[in-house]
């Protein structure tokens, strides 16, 4: 396996530099604060892929807030989704809370959407979402995201949270793999 995250990586493109994606999450998170500033929101991490992002646009956040998780997990460690498997809900209650969903890459958008309705579902007031990457699909997606941070072309991606098989989540810059077009 580790043979195998070596030649993708060493092999793959690179879409965003490091100093690309931190300026990206600089503006998302001025618009995060712009926009949510006086909501006293509950930010919500999507595990795994989330961690990055979340942590990096958290410290960038000025406002008052608290922090839960949550892992829909819909790709299992493979390079396409599946059923949507729930292996964490949040330990917070989420009723009459407004909610800042982060996660790292909305693809189809089905794990985002099947969030976000579980959220409305548990009382909260507003539901919004931040994503770094909106991959650019030839097709509707069944959600939007409302803070984006960068658009990608329709490759796989790893990087800033973004896995291959598991791996390269730490890799810092966004990558596609080779390959994959
Ligand atoms: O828009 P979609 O096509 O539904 O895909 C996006 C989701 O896929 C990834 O999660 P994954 O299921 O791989 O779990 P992970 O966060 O543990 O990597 C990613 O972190 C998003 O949550
Ligand atoms: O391109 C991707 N990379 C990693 N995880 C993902 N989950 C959905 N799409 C992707």
């Amino acid at each position: 396996m580790l043979k195998e995250i070596q030649t993708v990586q060493a092999t793959a493109d690179l879409i965003y530099s490091e100093a690309q994606v931190e300026a990206a999450l600089d503006r998302m998170a001025l618009a995060i604060n712009n926009e949510l500033a006086g909501s006293n929101p509950l930010v919500l991490c999507v595990l795994n892929g989330g961690i990055v992002v979340a942590g990096k646009l958290l410290t960038r956040l000025k406002i008052p807030l608290n922090i839960d998780s949550i892992n829909a997990s819909r790709y299992q460690n493979q390079t396409s989704g599946g059923t949507i498997e729930w292996v964490l809900k949040p330990g917070m209650p989420l009723r009459d809370r407004t909610l800042l969903i982060i996660d790292d890459v909305l693809d189809e958008g089905i794990t985002l959407a099947a969030i976000k309705a579980y959220c409305l579902e548990q009382g909260a007031t507003a539901v919004y979402c931040a994503v770094l990457v909106d991959k650019l699909l030839d097709h509707d997606k069944p959600i939007r995201a409302d803070f984006v941070g960068l658009q990608v072309e329709n490759r796989y991606l790893f990087g800033y949270g973004m896995d291959y098989k598991g791996y390269l989540r730490n890799a810092a810059g966004i990558y596609a793999c080779k390959g994959d077009a």
